[in-house]
């Protein structure tokens, strides 16, 4: 796995994976930050999805793992911010496309559909993808270019 920085947020609903996560990607040799949320209190996950897709944004870390009870919630909040580009997966090859073909800089995963195994191979095939560029690149542009028409002062 290359060298990356990744910063890791969910809520409460995604909280125990989070913790396990964080500590596989430590162990894979990755600095993680962790934007919370801290305990299985109920909490509202746009808070961390917010927190993680600025990090991202700020370019302070390249990639960013959000976990919630469907993964839906987060993707949709997260999504919004100009210049993240965020999958909800539960499958390892999904995470490889979502990476070769989309560029996507964070992975969103729904807890309660995915056990932790199986959440350990889609974060790895995540981190270890690279962007396959080429005919991507366009379709990736013109993404960036949706994004300026709705958000003209965004500089994607
Ligand atoms: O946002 C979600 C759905 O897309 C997440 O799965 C949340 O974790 C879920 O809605 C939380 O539900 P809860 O009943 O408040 O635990």
């Amino acid at each position: 796995m290359k060298s990356l920085s990744v910063v890791i947020g969910s809520d409460h609903a995604g909280f125990a994976m989070k913790e396990q996560i964080r500590e596989y990607l430590k162990a894979l040799g990755v600095q993680v930050e962790d934007a919370g949320c801290h305990c299985t209190e109920s909490c509202d996950y746009p808070d961390f999805a917010l927190a993680v897709g600025e990090k991202i944004r700020s370019g302070i870390c390249q990639r960013g793992v959000l976990i919630c009870g469907t993964g839906v919630g987060m993707a949709i909040a997260v999504n919004k911010i100009p210049g993240i580009r965020a999958a909800n997966v539960f499958d390892v090859e999904i995470a490889t496309l979502a990476r070769e073909h989309n560029d996507a800089n964070v992975l969103t995963l729904g807890s309660r559909f995915l056990d932790l195994e199986k959440a350990k191979e889609i974060v790895q095939a995540f981190m270890d993808t690279e962007f396959a560029g080429d005919r991507h690149a366009k379709r990736v542009a013109k993404i960036a270019e949706i994004e300026k028409k709705y958000c003209p002062g965004s500089q994607v």
